[in-house]
């Protein structure tokens, strides 16, 4: 699994005995960035739960490395934020992982989060509640989390939904640090045109694989015929994706 991130094999999810998403199979190199798209309803949030052991497989499986540290940030409108706290503990959530919740924060835990405040633009918000918020400073508050998380795998439901233009582009700064970064980072996104500008690699599902392989290839596959091919030929056939 070294070049590996996350392999699925022949992978079913859903709830209640229904299938949601039905027998994917294929890999996710380590350090790639990814987009998950596909029509409302085709299993784009169920791949990332599954991905983020939330959801168990139905049947197949889902492997990451034993050592992988995941961070996932759901969609945002499942989240609430009528919950009692504010920008700083939202953020130090991200340090559960290393330090438990109730734990004391030592300096450097408190410049961790000093610097991701700064890195999402919210430098001197810390002690403003979440229900006083905007969606944008909500969202930036959650990459800031995912941050502290320091993760090698970042799963990213539709981080751009419903945000102004300005987040939009702080937050795609953030991914692409990422990626630079070598870490995993697979984004549920429905814009065609930001997946074609920002994101190199594209999986598209609808109830199952569609297409899965270059953003390029896949967006022209996407016009082809039902029966093509589910993966790019040159990728796959030279060991995976
Ligand atoms: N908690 C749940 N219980 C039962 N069915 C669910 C649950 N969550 C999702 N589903 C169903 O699973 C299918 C896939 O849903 P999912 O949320 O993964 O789609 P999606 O591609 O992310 O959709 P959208 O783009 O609208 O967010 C849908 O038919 C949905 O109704």
């Amino acid at each position: 699994m070294t070049d590996i991130a996350v392999h699925l094999e022949d992978l079913t999810l859903g709830y209640e005995g229904h299938a949601a998403l039905n027998a994917i199979t294929g890999s996710v190199r380590a350090g790639s960035l990814t987009a998950v798209v596909g029509p409302n309803g085709s299993g784009k949030s169920t791949l990332l739960k599954g991905i983020a052991g939330i959801l168990q497989p139905q049947s197949g499986s889902c492997r990451t490395a034993a050592d992988a540290r995941i961070a996932y940030l759901p969609q945002i409108s499942e989240l609430d934020r009528s919950f009692p706290a504010n920008v700083y503990d939202l953020v130090s959530l991200g340090l559960w992982q290393d330090r438990g919740l109730l734990r004391r924060h030592r300096r450097e835990d408190r410049l961790r989060i000093a610097e991701a405040l700064v890195a999402v633009g919210l430098a001197g918000m810390e002690k403003k509640p979440l229900s006083a918020l905007s969606g944008g400073q909500f969202q930036r508050a959650l990459f800031a989390r995912v941050m502290v998380q320091d993760a090698s795998i970042i799963l990213l439901d539709e981080p751009f939904n419903a945000i102004d233009a300005a987040t939009v582009q702080a937050m795609l700064e953030l991914i692409k640090r990422w990626h630079a970064q070598a870490r995993t980072v697979i984004v549920v996104i429905h814009d065609p045109e930001l997946v074609s500008r920002h994101f190199p690699e594209t999986l598209m599902v609808n109830g199952t694989l569609v297409a899965w392989g270059e953003t390029q290839w896949v967006m022209r596959a996407r016009q082809a015929p039902p029966a093509f091919c589910q993966h790019e030929p040159a990728r796959f056939a030279a060991g995976g994706r």
